[in-house]
């Protein structure tokens, strides 16, 4: 029996995934094999010795300790692009509510008292305070073209804006799906000053964080949108709310509200709903669990932010999972203790990625607790599991 800790809420699709003959699943669990996590934070978190995998319902994985992590032999896994539709779908909505004064609108319209025909008169002497513009020919600048970026720059084009994007690690994948109409910038520099939009699409690392500061914000146009939808601390707040002041950013659009930014009139904040589809949590646990299913029960590895990718077909015979550290002859002190014993490997893969590598190993007949103890006890060894 698997045992599954759950941080945040799960979509019910994806826990189905789970058979219950073989999973036990709660929020409060002894000794877990896994976690399933969307945005709780994990840093800090006591996290036992006994979890093997860590799924993350979504895509960005700055709230696990995903270092600390690769140095105990967990993996870590993310959903690319499950949530994608979800985003963009929300980057567009902040897009024209921007455009159109739609904030201000709603508000507007909440404060109208009297009758039906005081009202009709309001809205006709006072709409004018809303003239918005329109997006066609708008030039959007989309930062980081993976899954959500590209989708945005796409759907952008199809209404009739000017797209510039920039990704100096942009993958072939990603590449190949976006319009050829999408122009390339040559550094974040030259993508914020010929923006009318920029649209953040990046991870939350060492290098993006507070990328978006002072010197840069400067350097925007007069009356730049610029959307956030991808983590507060992205952009520094205290050089954006001066540039809300000068007029140099007419309009912060973000899913990360703070003391600060709710309530401010050029501020549009969202309660981090990008990912809050019916659809997107459904897709993200659906692929999250079935990631941390396929690890636990046959050590095969898939959209992991930390581990190489492996998936060796179960066949025959009893399988070893092992987590080591990527130096040499690991194979080899594996299969010397296996040979002693007289253990036939019948199919074998090693994969590697960065200090770490994932050994999967189907031998004839099941291994005794004491050889699997010296493989454990070599030096580099993580963690080894048998397999049923
Ligand atoms: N608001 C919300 O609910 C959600 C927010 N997110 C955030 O959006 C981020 C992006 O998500 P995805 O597009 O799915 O991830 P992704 O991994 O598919 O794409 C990220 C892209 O950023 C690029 N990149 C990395 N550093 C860069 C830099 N310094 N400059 C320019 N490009 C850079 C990478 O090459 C990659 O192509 C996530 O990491 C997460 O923080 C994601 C999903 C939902
Ligand atoms: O699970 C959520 O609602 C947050 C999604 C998110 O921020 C992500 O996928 O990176």
């Amino acid at each position: 029996m698997f045992k599954i800790q759950t941080l945040n809420n799960i979509s019910v699709a994806g826990l189905e995934r789970l058979p219950r003959d073989r999973y036990e699943i709660a929020s409060e669990i002894a000794n877990p094999d896994a976690i399933l996590v969307r945005s709780a934070d994990m840093h800090g978190m006591a996290i036992p010795p006994s979890v093997k995998a860590i799924g993350r319902a979504g895509a960005g994985t700055n709230n696990i300790p995903v270092a600390e992590m690769t140095r105990r032999g967990v993996v870590v896994f993310n959903t690319p692009g499950a949530n994608a539709n979800a985003v963009k779908e929300l980057v567009l909505t902040g897009m024209l509510m921007a455009a159109r004064n739609i904030p201000q609108a709603l508000e507007f319209v909440k404060s109208l008292t009297g009758d039906d025909e005081s009202i009709h008169e309001a809205v006709e002497s006072g709409k004018k305070r809303f003239v918005g513009f329109e997006l066609p020919g708008r030039t959007l600048g989309v930062v980081g073209l993976g899954a959500i970026g590209v989708r945005v720059a796409n759907a952008a084009l199809a209404l009739g804006m000017r797209v510039i994007g920039y990704d100096p690690t942009i993958t072939v994948e990603r590449a190949w799906q976006l319009s050829s109409e999408v122009k390339q910038a040559l550094s974040l520099d030259d993508l914020l000053v010929r923006s009318d939009f920029v649209s953040l699409h990046v991870p939350l690392t060492a290098e993006t964080r507070a990328m978006i500061g002072g010197a840069r914000l400067k350097t925007l146009r007069k009356g730049t949108t610029l959307l956030n939808f991808a983590r507060q601390e992205i952009v520094d707040e205290e050089m954006l709310l001066e540039a809300l002041e000068t007029g140099r950013l007419l309009v912060y659009c973000c899913d990360f509200p703070s003391s600060r930014l709710k309530g401010h009139p050029q501020v549009i904040a969202l309660p981090h709903l990008g990912a809050s589809t019916k659809e997107a949590e459904e897709n993200c646990a659906v692929m999250v669990a079935d990631q941390v299913r396929a690890y636990l029960e046959d050590g095969n590895v898939t959209n992991s932010v930390n581990f190489p990718e492996i998936v060796l077909p179960r066949g025959e015979g009893y399988r070893l999972a092992i987590v080591n550290s990527n130096v040499p002859n690991m194979v080899g002190q594996i299969s010397t203790d296996l040979g002693k014993v007289g253990l036939n490997i019948l199919d074998m893969l090693n994969r590697s990625r960065g200090d770490i590598a994932v050994t999967l190993i189907d031998i004839d007949r099941p291994c005794p607790d004491e050889v699997l103890d010296q493989i454990r006890a070599i030096d580099g060894v993580l963690s080894v599991r048998q397999l049923d």
